[in-house]
């Protein structure tokens, strides 16, 4: 059996995949202005075994990603967890069947960073996801006008909320969207990971 973090009927959860590798302020921000903005009771912090648009070679276990990410997410309403390596999780469409299975009547939202929307249109059966659940985007430096212009937008055009009424996407009947804007973040995994690299070679 599966383990997830704990849910009842009615709740508004937020689903916020990542890599996290490793997590940063960015995450947290998103995470936050999630919680904040759309009014949920919760947000499932879930670290993929692996996004497969990224090439996997040094990308750590999903174990010290989770570790490190249950340690950085300290907050109340914030669930981390690995649920989909167990489960054997390869494309998002397979996590969100499997939630809405397993758990009816939870209000789900897929939530992402404006990066992610901007190429949702690689993502395997993105069109299932979108009619399966809301999505909540929060813009990102760099890729503001890819979310609210690129692959996906002419689809999601009739589907797309104004930002003031986010507090009720997880109401609404899929497709619905929501791209926030607000304090952004311009930190990214990437750079961390660059600055760290450098490091070890400067000691
Ligand atoms: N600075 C940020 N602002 C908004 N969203 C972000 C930010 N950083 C990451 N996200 C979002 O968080 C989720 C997880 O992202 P991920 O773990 O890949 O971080 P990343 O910084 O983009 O990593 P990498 O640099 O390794 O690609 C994605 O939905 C991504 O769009
Ligand atoms: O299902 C897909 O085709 C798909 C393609 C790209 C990314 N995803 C998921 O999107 C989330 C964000 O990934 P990342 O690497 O940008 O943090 C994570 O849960 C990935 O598994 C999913």
């Amino acid at each position: 059996m599966i383990r997830l973090p704990p849910y009842a009927p009615g709740m508004r959860i937020g689903l916020f995949g990542g890599s996290f590798n490793p997590p940063h302020e960015g995450h947290r921000l998103v995470a936050l202005t999630a919680l904040r903005r759309a009014g949920l009771d919760a947000l499932w912090v879930m670290v993929t075994p692996g996004n497969p648009l990224k090439d996997p070679a040094q990308l750590p276990s999903s174990a010290e990603r989770f570790a490190r990410a249950k340690t950085f997410f300290r907050h109340p309403r914030i669930r981390v967890t690995d649920f989909e390596t167990p489960l054997r999780v390869r494309y998002s469409w397979q996590t969100v069947e499997f939630l809405l299975r397993r758990a009816p009547g939870v209000k789900f939202v897929w939530v992402m960073g404006a990066d992610n929307l901007a190429g949702f249109h690689r993502w395997r059966r993105w069109r299932d996801i979108a009619k399966a659940l809301p999505i909540l985007v929060v813009d990102r430096p760099g890729s503001t006008h890819g979310a609210a212009f690129g692959g996906v937008a002419g689809w999601f055009s009739r589907a797309r909320l104004p930002e003031a009424r986010a507090a009720t996407l997880c109401n609404r009947r899929p497709p619905a969207l929501v791209l926030l804007h607000g304090p952004r973040s311009p930190l990214s995994s990437t750079q961390l990971r660059r600055r760290d690299r450098s490091a070890d070679h400067a000691s």
